[in-house]
């Protein structure tokens, strides 16, 4: 089988950890210092079931509730990766706002590929997020829920396994079961 190409945008507030997250799964380390990104595209090609996916990771500008999302979030992506932190309300608050406005703009209200990331699960002392919340808004849009943290690695791999069987679902081609722990 050919390799399928897909295009994924992480999404989400300043400083949630999207740029950690996807360097962390690209080039397996993780960058302690905080360089706001204008917008990068990171490629990498992995195999999942037998399936060669080489994939292309948009890691966004951090957005707020008041930002206008330019067209290129909506043409050619194909699944969705909605972050916010454990450590920050404010960046749960921010998710909510940007699925809405990725419906609004894609126009279905059902069937965009989307994960949704609480990262930074490191921060057990500064949480303000419980895991319930995560896991009942996930469960509201129904789509997969993970937890992760960028620094020490954890579950990052299966984030971006997760949104590949959440596009292959979507365009009808795979099971639901992605062997991830999926909420
Ligand atoms: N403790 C902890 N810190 C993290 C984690 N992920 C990212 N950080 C830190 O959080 C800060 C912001 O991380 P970035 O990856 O730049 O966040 P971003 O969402 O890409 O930020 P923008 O480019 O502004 O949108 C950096 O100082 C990271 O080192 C994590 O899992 N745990």
């Amino acid at each position: 089988m050919p390799p399928k190409e897909r295009r994924i945008a992480l999404m989400g507030f300043r400083s949630v950890g999207k740029s950690s997250l996807t360097i962390q799964f690209v080039e397996n380390h993780f960058v302690d210092l905080y360089d706001p990104t204008i917008e990068n595209t990171f490629e990498k090609t992995i195999k999942l079931r037998g399936q060669e996916y080489v994939l292309q990771l948009v890691d966004t500008a951090g957005q707020d509730e008041y930002s206008i999302l330019p067209q290129s979030y909506f043409m050619s992506i194909d699944g969705y990766v909605l972050v916010y932190s454990v450590n920050s309300h404010k960046s749960f608050d921010v998710v909510k706002v940007v699925y809405e406005k990725l419906l609004d703009m894609k126009g279905i209200i059902k069937g965009v590929p989307v994960v949704l990331v609480g990262n930074k699960c490191d921060l057990t002392m500064d949480r303000e997020v419980p895991v319930e919340e995560g896991k009942k808004l996930a469960s509201s849009w129904n789509v997969p829920f993970q937890e992760a943290s960028a620094k020490e690695n954890q579950s990052v791999t299966d984030i971006f396994h997760q949104i590949v069987m959440a596009i292959e679902k979507a365009e009808g081609g795979t099971p639901e079961k992605s062997g991830c722990t999926v909420s």
